[in-house]
């Protein structure tokens, strides 16, 4: 039997969901990634978040939990998260070290289950765009049947679709080499399911909401340090980090914010080259 997370909402016609992703921890929580404490920063975002005092029924993240795959890295994710009521889910991105990164955050209470029934009219679905040891992604054979199958099961729901890797190019050139190598397999599985009309990513460290062949396509601030849009070359932004919130309504609609830190605390070394 498929595990699944079945979220009642109480009453509730929306669904409000929290995303975090790219945090970038380390076994240490004094390490830095490109000039940026990666554990204060993901600090300060969750003390936003909660001074903010909204609501969420589910917190999705998106990948790169980890910078050093370290078992300890994702307990301190875990131990951010635990500030949260809603449960959590989580993918992996091209950092990231499954077998510590799966233990770890179940061993914390969080459930490595990949999808999720949220109200009764909306299931997010999670994928493994994952190709280990390198930066870009892939969908395997086994990752497009399993969404076909769980798109069948359920013609009647609209499918928020979440994936690390970004399936369209970003803008970057140098980022764009690290995309999702395969995007037109699964154009071709989604092109049979209408109601799958939006994707939500995470690796590209900045912000981008565009259109996919009729389907929205958001890709969302990291926690820690952000790429400048539109460079051809590796080059870091000064902006902020960030999140994004999402509700997701009884009709198949869907709105969204980004948001993000206030201030200029984690700027990264604009000289970096890269990591
Ligand atoms: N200078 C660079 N040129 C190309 N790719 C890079 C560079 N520096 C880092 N990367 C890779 O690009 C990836 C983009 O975001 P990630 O956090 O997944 O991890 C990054 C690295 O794997
Ligand atoms: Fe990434």
């Amino acid at each position: 039997m498929e595990s699944l997370l079945n979220l009642s909402l109480a009453g509730e016609t929306r669904v409000r969901v929290l995303q975090i992703t790219d945090t970038h921890l380390f076994a240490e929580k004094h390490e830095t990634l490109l000039g940026v404490n990666t554990w204060d920063s993901y600090q300060a975002v969750l003390a936003a978040i909660r001074a903010s005092q909204r609501e969420c029924d589910l917190v999705v993240a998106t990948g790169d939990l980890a910078q050093d795959h370290s078992s300890a890295a994702y307990q301190h994710f875990a131990e951010g998260i635990a500030g949260f009521d809603a449960p959590c889910v989580w993918l992996p991105g091209n950092h990231d070290f499954q077998p510590a990164m799966y233990s770890a955050l179940q061993d914390a209470g969080i459930s490595p289950v990949k999808r999720v029934f949220a109200g009764d009219h909306w299931q997010v679905l999670m994928l493994d765009s994952q190709v280990f040891g390198v930066p870009h992604g892939e969908l395997s054979e086994f990752q497009l049947e399993w969404l076909e199958q769980r798109l069948t099961e359920t013609p009647e729901r609209f499918t928020l679709l979440l994936l690390h890797h970004h399936p369209l190019p970003a803008g970057c050139s140098w980022l764009d080499q690290h995309s999702l190598r395969n995007a037109g397999a699964l154009d071709r599985v989604l092109m049979r399911f209408p109601r799958v009309k939006n994707l939500l990513c995470g690796h590209i460290h900045q912000e981008m909401d565009v259109d996919w062949n009729g389907r929205r396509m958001m890709a969302t601030p990291s926690t820690c340090v952000q790429f400048k849009p539109h460079c051809a070359n590796f080059t870091l932004d000064t902006i902020a980090p960030g999140w994004r919130w999402l509700e997701l309504h009884a009709d198949g609609t869907l709105t969204t914010e980004v948001c993000r830190l206030d201030g200029a605390e984690f700027r990264p070394d604009t000289a970096s080259e890269g990591y």
